[in-house]
Parts: structure tokens; sequence; C-alpha cells
């Protein structure tokens, strides 16, 4: 017999709902059970890619199995390499939250702000680890969606004198400029806004590479959130091989990534493997988070807000 319908928690809702502060610690914690291959800690497969070649897109289905904690979900994700002139946006998705005993749906949800957060998230926790102590300068190359969340993201989590962005044009690094609450300085060249950058954040469509090593200052921490294709890069040959290399997710990496895979240098450890305290933080050394996104970090963010719901809808 089914159970009661699903809630519908919609983009609005999510974004009053979900706060980085509460988003982060459960991400944290959440890395470091995917990486404890623990299964009742964490089962998550890597993600199942569907390509829609008509649109230059792909569908990727992202399931998540939570079991000490109770939670079931799966994300669908729409994410696209649009042309300059579309107005829809590069990734559109949806979270589906269910009852691991019953198989109930419990809550549909929004999917887009979700992904923006905790990918940011993620992100902002490669640097809390990763980068050197003192870092001032923060670079962001690519002003789009998760150009913003990780603005936002990093201003609140983390420190910076200073915030640096490109944009392969102009326009859309001026725009961003004014959407957001402090300075921000737009740079006319990826060298420009990267020389001498403490944290660089790469949140680009490009297929090709960005950002080259020479340009990267010894001991700069690179969170690489483009490029979840295995034919995509951002990064060039010489700061794939110059960095330390951390992935979300090793399997994810080496399917996935072209950064990675097309360098053919080794993923050194996942971000969990860190927090475990398995693998050391080089925080001295030049280092690239490659992320990919993963069913888990979209898991703990879902429950989060479905939690926070709840606790609204019954004034608990
Ligand atoms: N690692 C992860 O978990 C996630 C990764 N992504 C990926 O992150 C990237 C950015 O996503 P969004 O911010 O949502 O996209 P968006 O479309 O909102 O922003 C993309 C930015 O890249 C710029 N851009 C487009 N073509 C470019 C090119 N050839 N060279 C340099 N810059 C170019 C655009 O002007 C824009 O500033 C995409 O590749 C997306 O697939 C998105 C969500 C999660
Ligand atoms: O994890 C995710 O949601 C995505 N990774 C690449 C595009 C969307």
């Amino acid at each position: 017999m089914a159970g009661a319908p699903p809630v519908i928690i919609w983009e609005r809702e999510v974004e009053s709902l979900l706060h980085y502060k509460e988003l982060i610690p459960r991400l944290e914690e959440a890395l470091g059970k995917f990486s404890s291959r623990d299964s009742a800690e964490v089962i998550q497969p890597v993600r199942s890619t569907v390509p829609l070649q008509k649109h230059n897109g792909f569908l990727g289905l992202m399931p998540t199995y939570m079991e000490n904690d109770g939670v079931l979900s799966t994300k669908l994700v729409c994410f696209y390499n649009r042309g300059a002139g579309s107005t829809l946006p590069s990734v559109s998705a949806t979270v589906l939250l269910l009852d691991p005993e019953s198989g109930h749906m419990k809550a549909v949800m929004d999917g887009e702000v979700i992904t923006s957060m905790r990918t940011a998230g993620a992100s902002a926790i490669s640097a809390k680890l990763l980068m050197r102590p003192g870092a001032e300068v923060l670079a962001i190359l690519g002003t789009g969606q998760q150009a913003l969340s990780h603005y936002n993201a990093f201003t609140e989590m983390l420190s910076f004198k200073e915030v640096r962005v490109w944009n392969h044009r102009r326009e859309g690094a001026e725009k961003f400029c004014r959407s957001v609450g402090g300075p921000v300085t737009v740079c006319g060249s990826v060298e420009e806004a990267v020389r001498g950058a403490d944290v660089i954040v790469t949140v680009t469509r490009s297929t090709e590479p960005v950002l080259c090593g020479r340009w990267v200052k010894p001991g700069a921490h690179v969170a690489a959130v483009g490029a979840c294709r295995p034919d995509w890069r951002e990064l060039d040959d010489s700061l794939m091989k110059e960095a330390v290399v951390y992935a979300d997710s090793r399997e994810g990496a080496m399917a996935e990534s072209g950064d990675v895979i097309l360098s053919g240098v080794e993923v050194f450890a996942e971000l969990g493997d860190v927090i475990n305290g398995i693998k050391p933080a080089y925080r001295e050394k030049t280092t690239v988070f490659k992320s990919l996104g993963m069913g888990v970090e979209d898991a703990v963010a879902a429950n989060l807000v479905y939690k926070q719901w709840k606790a609204k809808a019954y004034k608990l």
C-alpha cells in the first residue's frame, strides 16, 4: 500500500533551509564515511551517465544509501555544454529522498541549489585542509552558478584579503562582480588572475585546459570543479604532474576526470582519507582537489533540507 505522498521542496525553499554553517560539517563527516569504504556507512556507486547527444549534454544518476544514518536518495542531474547564446542552465537537477525500509518516496527536491552548495562546500573543505596557512588571495576562473556558490562558501567559511575573477567573456565577470556582496577584481587574463594566488577555483565549462602550471605559485591549492567528463580538461599536464592530486572519489576521478585520465597522474588520496587521518595534507606543496561531485554529498544535503523543512512545518 502506498504511503503518504512525497513533499515537494522547491528552489526558493531549499535556498532558505540550507546554510553552509550546517551543511559543511555534515559534508566533511560524509566524505570521511565514504572513504572508510564501510558499506554500513555509505554505498555509492560511480554515477551512471546517459549521453543526450542531440542536446550536447548528459543525464547522471547518483544513488546513495547511508545505512547507519537511515538515508536513501538519488539525484538525477542533467549537465550540458551549452553554446554561448543559450539561456538555459548548464546543470539541472532533482533529488529524491526515500524511506529505506518501505521504499516510499519522502521528498522530491530541487537539486540545483543542493548541487551548487554541496559542490562549493566540498571545495571549501579541500581549501581548509590543503591551502597554506595564511592564504590571502583567492582566484575564481569562470563566473557562472558554481562561481557564485564558491564565492559565497569561500568568503563565508574562510578569509581572504583579495578575490580575483576571470571569465572568457569579460561582461560575465563584470556582471558577477555586481551580483556579489564584497570587493572583487576583474582580471583580463587567466595568468593575471592566478599569478601569486594562494587558492584557485576552476568552475568553467571549458573542455580544454584554461589553467597552466607555469602561472601557478608553488604551494597554491587548486579546487578543480569543471571538466567532469573523461575527455574534458581545465588544467594542463604540467600542473597535474607538479601537484599532489586529491579527489572526492578515486573511482570517480579515474572514470570521469579528463584532467586525471589524460595527464596520466595518480590520485594521491581522497579528501576523506585526509579527514580520516589516513593520508597527509601536503599544505606546503602545490595541491589539486579534483571534484567530480558525489551522491553522498547530495544525500546529506537533502536529508538536512528535509529535517529543516519538517522542523519548520511542525514547528519542532
Ligand atoms: N564537480 C562537481 O560536483 C560539479 C561540477 N560542475 C561543473 O562545473 C562547471 C561549471 O558549472 P556551472 O557554474 O553550473 O556552469 P555555468 O554555465 O553557470 O558557468 C560556466 C562558466 O564557464 C564559462 N565558460 C563557458 N565556456 C567556456 C570556455 N570554453 N572556456 C572558459 N570558460 C567558459 C561561462 O562563461 C561561465 O562563466 C561545469 O563544467 C559543470 O559541469 C557542476 C556541478 C557540480
Ligand atoms: O555532481 C554533480 O551533480 C555534477 N557533476 C558534474 C556535473 C554535475
